[in-house]
């Protein structure tokens, strides 16, 4: 059972029209790191989603009309006032998520505030198409607008950092949103509702309504003035959203989930391979879309893989979020937990080997932070293709390594499941890194890195991870309206 703690709890409010309006009814929200309850959640329904509609509508025409400078200069200021806060939104981030102050730091509050600011500045160098028709006369163009109210739901593994992908374009593009954060993790982006009247942010531009999926979500993405969704989160959820946008027609973006693959090759070098290699399995506890989930090491590398892969898992220090000698905190829930150690009971039940941490090593954390939802960096062999710990996502701090022969033979077993996110290619032929990274069924394929992210650039999935890009021109595209005009002069 959660603890509850004494005194006062953090209670939020839906920010709907530019102000803060109270919800009656709330959902709990834990400390990952305590499994304390530390804060209330406004549990919206389809009354509060109405409300953030109409906001988001009455607003529009003028955000609409404004010049993407003018629209720059606001989402600027937003960007200034959330990085003179950094250390507040890191230390938010990390109580309401689980994740070390150290990561939100260096990782989610930096790349909220450079969304911001990315988006604002790429929506001042879109250019669109001309063409001249002769001998007809006639000129051709074409302009985009934005669409209307955005409907904007993402998830609890990068809370402020995947809130603001979304709605800096969409924003900057010109459109009035109604976001709703994961019910698990909202903290940041209420607080960032306190500076948006501050950065100069017309009321009802950004209207953020909290609550869970099952209702704020759901009124959300139904409701009929809502003609575009962009969704982050699981492919189950994104199925619900398709079903219920369909008969809409409505424009939908899906950022999904991900069993990402990490191929090492013999030439690769293998140091750099191993250290990346840790940190693309378990930064984030493994809470990231893009997290290696199956590493297949060529076999004359194997054995020496595996060994210096484990003793480095081992040096992935998992503990209190707030100690800077931890690099993984807590994961977000209990339930969440539960479900990642199931599949390393199934490892266990399967004959699969479990070299590190879960069952392995023992975990020590202080006597407050016992009820905190912990677990160490796990890392299991011997689990088959097909097994459910290689093809389902786990999205947690558990990885399979397994030895391959051939190149043909990985490309076929790394493609040989639903999802196609992201992977990893480590070597240095930089021939066979074209050759393995075209055939990969990926939306993204790092060699000899992970990570790097050019905004400008398409991100996005294949197969089961999603539908659809977002970055740069990607994001604008989709969140504007594309219309040719035709002048016979
Ligand atoms: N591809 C990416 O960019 C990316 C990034 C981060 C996370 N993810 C994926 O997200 C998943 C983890 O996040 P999660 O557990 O929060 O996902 P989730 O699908 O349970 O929830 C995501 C969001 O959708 C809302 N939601 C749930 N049911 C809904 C419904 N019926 N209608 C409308 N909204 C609804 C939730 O409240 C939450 O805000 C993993 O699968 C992970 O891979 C993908
Ligand atoms: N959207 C991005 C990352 C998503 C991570 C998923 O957990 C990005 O880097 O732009």
């Amino acid at each position: 059972m959660e603890r509850s703690t004494p005194g006062a709890l953090l209670v939020l409010e839906n920010f709907i029209g530019g102000k803060f309006v109270s919800c009656s009814s709330h959902i709990d929200s834990y400390d990952p790191s305590t499994g304390d309850v530390y804060c209330r959640v406004p549990d919206s329904g389809g009354e509060e989603v109405e409300e953030a509609v109409q906001a988001a509508r009455d607003a529009f025409p003028a955000w609409a009309s404004r010049s993407p400078a003018d629209r720059a200069q606001v989402m600027n200021r937003l960007a200034d006032l959330i990085e003179a806060r950094l250390e507040e939104f890191a230390r938010a981030e990390s109580k309401d998520q689980g994740k070390t102050v150290t990561f939100a730091r260096t990782v989610d509050i930096p790349r909220s505030v450079h969304n911001l600011r990315f988006f604002a500045s790429s929506a001042l160098h879109h250019t669109t198409d001309c063409s001249q028709m002769e001998p007809a006369g006639c000129l051709n163009y074409t302009i985009r607008c934005p669409v209307g109210v955005a409907a904007l739901i993402s998830p609890w593994n990068l809370p402020l950092y995947l809130l603001t992908w979304k709605i800096a374009p969409a924003i900057a593009a010109g459109n009035t949103v109604v976001a709703k954060p994961s019910e698990l993790t909202s903290v940041t982006a209420w607080m960032m509702c306190r500076l948006m009247n501050e950065a100069g942010l017309p009321p009802g531009v950004v209207n953020v309504v909290f609550g869970s999926g099952m209702r704020a979500g759901d009124a959300l993405v139904s409701h009929p003035d809502v003609p575009l969704v962009s969704f982050t989160g699981s492919t189950a959820t994104a199925r619900v959203i398709a079903e219920r946008s369909a008969p809409y027609c409505k424009r939908l973006s899906l950022e999904l989930g991900g069993k990402n693959p990490a191929i090492v090759f013999a030439d690769a070098d293998l140091e750099r391979c191993v250290a990346t290699t840790v940190r693309s399995s378990f930064s984030n506890q493994g809470e990231i879309c893009l997290c290696t989930s199956r590493v297949f090491v060529e076999r004359s590398v194997y054995p020496e893989f595996l060994r210096r892969f484990v003793a480095a898992a081992r040096q992935w220090k998992t503990g209190v979020p707030s100690d800077p000698a931890n690099s993984n905190g807590a994961l977000v829930s209990r339930e969440h937990l539960e479900k990642v150690r199931s599949f390393v009971k199934l490892a266990w039940e399967e004959g699969a080997q479990v070299h590190c941490g879960e069952g392995v090593d023992k975990l020590e954390v202080p006597e407050q932070n016992a009820g905190g939802y912990y677990m160490l960096p796990t890392v299991v062999t011997g689990a088959t293709d097909s097994s459910r710990l290689m093809q389902e996502e786990i999205f947690g701090p558990v990885v399979c390594v397994a030895p391959f022969d051939l190149e043909e033979e990985v490309i076929l077993r790394a493609n040989g499941v639903r999802y196609g996110l992201a992977a990893t290619v480590w070597s240095r032929d930089v021939g066979r890194v074209h050759r393995v990274a075209k055939q990969l069924q990926a939306g993204l394929v790092w060699t000899n890195c992970w990570l790097v992210r050019d905004l400008n650039l398409p991100f996005g999935g294949m197969k089961n991870s999603g539908v659809g890009r977002e970055g740069g021109k990607d994001s604008h595209h989709f969140f504007t309206e594309v219309k040719t005009v035709t002048i016979k002069h």
